[in-house]
């Protein structure tokens, strides 16, 4: 099936978010790779969200990332402040509960978080071709706190790895070589962040929420969510919010607006939101990988037909995620 008459036969109104298993992603099989591909397709028509498990990075490292970024937000909030991402060019560094506001209508997000981009670890030479070059700037790190910069590279770099595997699972899905995006994601932008979110009690307030109703900005983000603690929802087209829930040994992949607009729309991004009613504090790490900064998001040839015109104004990528920065952190 064509990508226009799958996304005209698609079935949006999800009520969950399928689980894809990655144990087959570095193989040579063709065939196994199509049927990987066709998975991935599906759910980012229908969905613009999966699940991965076996995505083959390894447990302790994002526990030892979290176990550090614990020590970390409960330092002093003055202490923190010193690292505040407005002082950087890039918002690297901290943000402080409600300096943020993901959702125009909304007050502000809840989370604190810490945000930091590429930067090789010290042992390693820049092999990964990567140079954060959509929002390069230097890191910002807390000082006195060594074993959190290295916890935080260890978990990254096994993270751009996987991200990476996934461009030649999406060009397969939308009918392209291969290596369509490779000369298009040399120097990434690759921010992740770990975000901390206090529990609200009592009536939630919708317009104080964890992180307000939005979409994200890149292609895709990868999301780490601490098992066992709901907070994350999907809006569907029906306009319920599904909860997605965070099981254990997965991550979450969610399809950012880059590319939505690179496939005319027909892969989703998908508006979601952050709510933590759990009753305690809650972390989560999304990384969010986007394209070279210079690349102009100019639909795909086979998402574009006279059934389907084209949908979106032809933006650089770094442009785009540069305006969606300065409107999010004022
Ligand atoms: O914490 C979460 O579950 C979602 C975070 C998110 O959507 C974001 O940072 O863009
Ligand atoms: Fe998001």
């Amino acid at each position: 099936m064509s990508l226009v008459a799958a996304a005209r036969s698609s079935d949006t109104a999800f009520s969950e978010i399928p689980i894809i298993d990655m144990s087959l992603i570095y193989t040579d099989d063709s065939k196994a790779r199509l049927r990987l591909a066709q998975e991935v397709r599906d759910a980012c028509v229908n969905v613009g969200f999966f699940y991965v498990k076996n995505h083959g990075i390894p447990a302790q490292l994002v526990e030892n990332f979290l176990n550090e970024s614990k020590a970390f937000f409960a330092q002093p909030e003055a202490t923190k402040m010193q690292i505040e991402n407005k002082k950087s060019p890039a918002f690297k560094g901290y943000h402080p509960a409600l300096s943020s506001n993901n959702d125009p209508n909304n007050e502000g997000d809840l989370h604190e978080g810490f945000e930091f981009g590429y930067e090789p670890m010290d042992t390693q030479r820049n092999t990964e071709g990567l140079q954060n070059g959509a929002m390069a700037g230097a890191n910002v790190w807390p000082s006195g706190f060594p074993a959190f910069r290295e916890a935080a590279l260890a978990y990254y770099h096994a993270s751009i790895q996987f991200g990476k595997a996934l461009f030649p699972l999406f060009a397969l899905a939308l009918e392209l070589p291969p290596d369509f995006f490779e000369d298009k994601t040399r120097n990434s932008a690759a921010l992740m962040k770990m975000l901390h979110y206090p529990p609200q009690t009592g009536t939630v307030d919708d317009r104080v929420i964890g992180i307000g109703a939005h979409t994200d900005w890149e292609c895709f983000t990868m999301l780490w969510q601490q098992p066992g603690i709901q907070a994350l929802q999907v809006l569907n087209p029906d306009g319920k919010w599904i909860d997605a829930p965070a099981l254990p040994g997965t991550l979450v992949i969610n399809l950012g607006d880059q590319l939505a607009r690179w496939t005319n729309g027909i892969f989703k991004s998908t508006v979601h939101r952050a709510v933590n009613r759990s009753g305690v504090e809650r972390y989560s790490s999304p990384l969010f990988f986007g394209t070279d900064y210079d690349v102009r998001l100019e639909p795909i040839s086979s998402c574009v037909s006279v059934e389907r015109p084209m949908q979106y104004d032809v933006v650089t990528a770094g442009e785009y995620v540069k305006s969606k920065f300065q409107q999010t952190y004022g």
